[in-house]
């Protein structure tokens, strides 16, 4: 078997047949106060990295003159200690606190804050190329970080679960770096919308949302999403998360970069839907489903950033033409004002209703189930308590013995 395929399996073995993905990164981090309306969106948070890494630095130095405990006298497990103490001061603050409430939320995937960041959007903003891919492993760094306090936490912690709801088990977590689409990096929502409007110089284009006019090939999509892979790929990440991918083109240049430059770490495929049959472009989930399924760096397929409603008959399509396993994330139901970057609030479902249909989905045929945008905390916790009364959890200490 394929080391990503076995990855996946036995993930999903030790999860019980049924794993957690996390919520809205994003929206989250709204909700913490972030603004995102930006071309970066989430990614935007990534940008206090480089001189927050300087101060990790400056941090360390203060310890080793006032406490005596710099490298040379080898004290690694102090330093640690006051390092303990310091992380929401020097690391990338926001991005920790949100990763660590899902994972405290009972997530046991957590996907990074890299859905909108690209090299090309960096370097436009002045970055040079390796600051830009500095900035991309700055978020699989800050996740796989949130991962080692959390298991520091479990550790600490006398029980499972403590009095205020936190859910303090030890038990594999994956680390999915994200790669949002070609329209991500657009910003103008159209990996989302059905109808955009594109402006060229002083002609203005109508598109079909995810298909980005016929300038955007299959070989300009590969250029573009390439190098940023790649350096997913090797930046410690358990996998890469293809997220709300909008049409079947932007699949089959994920598929093969996977194969033709020898990407170490397996993938997920998960598409969007805004009518419950197709993909956002139009293309058929059938032609989707075949394209990640002709792969075999592609541990799992599935739906998300699409309203709970449209959920049930979307992975009934799937079941009948994948053999991987499905996951859906789905979004809250509201729906996204691409030109004012808002949810239109109300419009969505409520947690109660969202974890109402969760086991309706593990029975025809999901294996991975979470949330997407303005999704929380409050709803990933549902989702676990859902799926805890129903999956055998057995005994894994870790991804290390995971692996072994
Ligand atoms: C899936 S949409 C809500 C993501 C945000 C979009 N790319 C934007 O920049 O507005
Ligand atoms: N992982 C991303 C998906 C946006 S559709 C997020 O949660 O922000
Ligand atoms: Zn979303």
């Amino acid at each position: 078997m394929e080391r990503g395929a076995s990855l996946m399996t036995e993930f999903l073995r030790h999860s019980g047949g049924a794993a957690v993905i996390d919520g809205g990164l994003a929206t989250e981090l709204e909700r913490h106060g972030a603004d995102l309306n930006d071309p970066l969106w989430s990614a935007k948070c990534l940008l206090t990295s480089p001189h927050l890494i300087r101060a990790r630095k400056a941090v360390c130095f203060c310890i080793s003159l006032g406490q005596q405990i710099c490298s040379e006298l080898n004290a690694k497990e102090n330093i640690k200690m006051y390092m303990d103490h310091y992380v929401w001061m020097v690391s990338d603050p926001l991005s920790v606190v949100v990763h660590l409430d899902y994972l405290e939320a009972g997530a046991d995937i957590i996907i990074t804050a890299s859905y909108q960041a690209t090299i090309q959007g960096f370097e436009t903003r002045g970055f040079s190329r390796e600051e830009s891919e500095a900035l991309l492993k700055k978020s699989v760094e800050v996740a796989l970080e949130a991962r080692d306090i959390y298991y520091e936490r479990c550790s600490k912690s006398s029980s499972s679960a403590v009095g205020d709801d936190k859910i303090l088990k030890r038990r594999p977590i994956l680390v999915a770096a994200s790669v949002g689409s070609y329209g991500a990096y657009l910003a103008d929502g159209s990996e989302y919308r059905i109808e955009g409007i594109m402006f060229f110089l002083f002609c203005c284009v109508p598109f079909s949302s995810g298909i980005y006019g016929d300038a955007i090939t299959l070989k300009v999509l590969k250029d573009f999403h390439r190098r940023r892979v790649q350096v997913l790929a090797e930046s410690g990440a358990d996998l890469i998360a293809f997220e709300t991918v909008p049409n079947k083109i932007e699949a089959q240049a994920y598929v093969e970069i996977l194969d033709e430059e020898n990407i170490s770490i397996p993938a997920w495929f998960s598409f969007n839907s805004k009518d419950g049959i197709n993909v956002v472009s139009g293309d058929s989930i059938l032609e989707f489903a075949s394209i990640a399924e002709s792969c075999k760096k592609v541990v799992a397929v599935g739906i998300n950033c699409t309203p709970p409603r449209f959920i049930h008959g979307l992975i009934s399509s799937l079941s009948k033409v994948t053999t991987k396993p499905i996951l859906i994330y789905p979004n809250s139901g509201e729906s996204y004002d691409p030109d004012k970057k808002e949810w239109v609030q109300n419009t969505g479902v409520s947690d109660d209703d969202f974890v109402s249909y969760v086991n309706k989905w593990i029975e025809i045929g999901a294996s991975l189930v979470g949330g997407c945008c303005r999704t929380t905390p409050d709803t990933i916790r549902a989702i676990y308590r859902t799926l805890s009364n129903n999956r055998l959890l057995q005994p894994c200490s870790n991804l290390v013995d995971l692996k072994e």
